[in-house]
């Protein structure tokens, strides 16, 4: 054992004692104090429903859903693309809150080493550092503005993370699955990595990047690969959902039956980095150091980390239950991430979900080419709810998807403001035109055969399912099935004339019509509130409903029968505001949609 290991060991063993670590069990203490928390957009606008479940103590002893985005590398600021994936992990973040199964933890934050981050700084002529907290607090303001639920936002330059990497590392070479040699490759700064030679272009080019990949020679600390080539062929027949969607399982299954390659873990070179603990001369390698991030998310801060926590790390809540990536960055999730935890004997990630990418005139939008749409102007413009909408609702996940200003002016407009808040709208004003603003029934009364009771019912398992598949742009087709459904039974049923002068018959069926359309716009409320937790929370405020109602919600409350006769409703007030104003991004890609 060397000096490094055996500090590490002596230290676990005072520290072990001394400073317990955080354990999931603490998450509703630790989740009000935590960093990612006091930024994140649960403090401000409160808009998740359900939110409370992990506050209210009631998973105490239950291993809580880890879901995580890329951790982004700060050598910009965020485009669309980064927003995407982040906004799509909170989707899944709060269809499980809504789930009640288990408490969620939502793991986003930022890479901030290497040699791309050093050489940002240089350009700007600050110290990395204070590039670093620049832009990683530019990526906590646009997560608060798309209302991303976080619990935790770890930054690879905490002093946790740090420990944690190092005391992983090291494991893995006290075990021999380190050694070190020379390596010559092309690589690509963009990408931080040398690229084989099947990855890249003519002359050597970068195909994401479109940079040529220089030749470099280095002696690097190098992980064996090779040695887990077997285990992670098995992993992937055993687990076939372990990458997600299927033709990336598929890609990563021919990867790893080509050769898994041992690949180098340091860098001589850099300096902006963590060091290797037993090689202080050598940085980690920038990736691997960020795929420690989603287990050090789950500490404090400026916890001690020793060789003890990594064998206590579940009681901290991993392993994470899905990674969600871009499909960029899937070998070092599915392949490489995997086969370092094998090494070190600690549980593997449930699953990794790599979506397509966002696209511009084609080409993968990218902070390195620049050719990106900036997120801040979108949500400034638009509000949150509808850029969130249109990119899930528009783009199927796990597929590319470009954007046009003016398509997603049109569907905001159709799908939000149209379907939705102008059919609640129209029926609450004639419930208090009507009804003295009171709903007339019991929303149970209307028999299972009730043309919006049985399409609400049967969308609702529909729109769940499709959450539970990842498929959003499913899940949001099938709850607008519903509104869809609710618009034509307005029409075909014109409760407003009867209502006014209609027999006491007649008159009842027109406050029948207008209670089924009120519970059905409920239980779209609610089943779009993982993707528009704005426009839910309005709609539940319109509906006569607490936002303390609104947050202690869970999927059990889809079933038909939430409104109870006598029930006061609020005076209609637009929900959601049509859009009708000047694009605001330049002319961008022509179509958008589905590939
Ligand atoms: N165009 C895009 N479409 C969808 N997701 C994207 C896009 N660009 C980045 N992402 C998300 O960000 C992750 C990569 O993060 P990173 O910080 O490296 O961003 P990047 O813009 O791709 O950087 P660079 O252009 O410097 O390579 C991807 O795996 C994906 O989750």
């Amino acid at each position: 054992m060397n000096t490094a290991s055996r500090l590490l060991q002596q230290h676990a063993g005072s520290c072990a004692l001394r400073q317990p670590i955080r354990s999931w069990r603490d998450l509703p203490r630790k989740r009000a104090a935590s960093p990612g928390h006091r930024t994140c957009a649960r403090r401000k606008t409160c808009t998740s429903a359900a939110a409370g479940n992990q506050a209210s103590g009631e998973h105490s002893g239950q291993k809580p859903y880890v879901v995580t985005t890329p951790l982004y590398y700060v050598n910009a600021a965020p485009h669309m693309g980064s927003a995407y994936s982040t906004i799509a992990t909170d989707v899944a973040a709060r269809f499980h809150r809504l789930k009640k199964e288990q408490p969620v933890v939502f793991i986003t934050g930022t890479d901030e080493h290497g040699e791309k981050i050093a050489a940002a700084a240089e350009a700007k002529q600050v110290s990395p550092q204070d590039h670093c907290d620049t832009v990683a607090a530019e990526f906590k303001d646009l997560w608060e503005k798309f209302d991303i639920s976080t619990d935790s936002f770890v930054r690879t330059t905490q002093p946790s993370h740090e420990r944690l990497v190092q005391a992983l590392l090291q494991r893995i070479y006290d075990k021999g699955d380190i050694y070190k040699a020379a390596y010559e490759g092309h690589y690509c700064v963009g990408c931080e990595k040398y690229m084989d030679e099947e990855e890249m272009g003519p002359n050597h080019t970068c195909p994401t990047h479109r940079t040529e990949c220089k030749l470099r020679q280095e002696e690097n600390y190098f992980f064996k690969l090779s040695k887990y080539q077997q285990q992670l062929e098995q992993l992937l027949q055993d687990q076939p959902d372990f990458v997600q969607p299927a033709p990336r399982r598929n890609e990563v299954l021919g990867w790893i039956k080509s050769g898994a390659k041992d690949f180098s873990i340091s860098r001589s070179k850099v300096e902006w980095g963590i060091r290797i603990p037993w090689d202080p001369s050598q940085t980690i390698y920038v990736w691997i150091d960020a795929l420690h991030g989603y287990m050090s998310a789950l500490l404090d801060d400026n916890q001690d980390v020793s060789l003890h926590t990594l064998d206590r790390i579940t009681e901290a809540g991993w392993p994470a239950d899905v990674h969600v990536i871009g499909k960029d960055i899937l070998r070092f999730h599915a392949v490489m991430w995997p086969a370092l935890l094998m090494s070190a004997e600690l549980p593997l990630p449930g699953k990794v979900f790599a979506h397509g990418f966002l696209t511009k005139d084609g080409h993968k939008m990218g902070k390195s080419l620049g050719n990106v749409l900036d997120p801040n102007v979108l949500v400034d413009a638009y509000g949150s709810d509808a850029v969130r909408f249109f990119f899930l609702k528009e783009v199927t996940f796990g597929s590319d998807g470009d954007f046009s200003e003016e398509r997603f002016q049109n569907i905001v407009n159709a799908n939000l403001a149209n379907d939705i808040g102008n059919l609640l709208n129209r029926s609450l004003n004639l419930l208090h035109k009507f009804c003295d603003g009171e709903y007339p029934v019991d929303s149970s009364d209307a028999p299972e055969s009730a043309v919006l009771r049985e399409l609400a019912t049967r969308q609702a398992e529909a729109a769940v399912q499709a959450y539970e598949r990842w498929d959003f742009s499913g899940a949001a087709e099938a709850v607008l099935a519903i509104s869809g459904r609710g618009n034509g039974y307005m029409e075909e049923q014109a409760p407003w004339g009867t209502l006014k002068k209609g027999n006491d018959e007649q008159k009842a069926q027109g406050r029948q019509v207008l209670a089924d359309v009120l519970e059905a716009l409920r239980i779209v409320a609610l089943l779009i509130s993982p993707i528009t937790p704005r426009l839910a929370l309005a709609m539940y405020t319109q509906l006569g409903f607490s936002e303390e109602h609104f947050k202690q919600l869970s999927l059990a409350d889809v079933a038909w029968g939430g409104l109870k006769e006598g029930h006061a409703l609020s005076k209609p007030v637009p929900v959601f505001k049509r859009i009708d104003q000047e694009f605001v991004t330049e002319p961008a890609a022509a179509v958008a949609g589905k590939r």
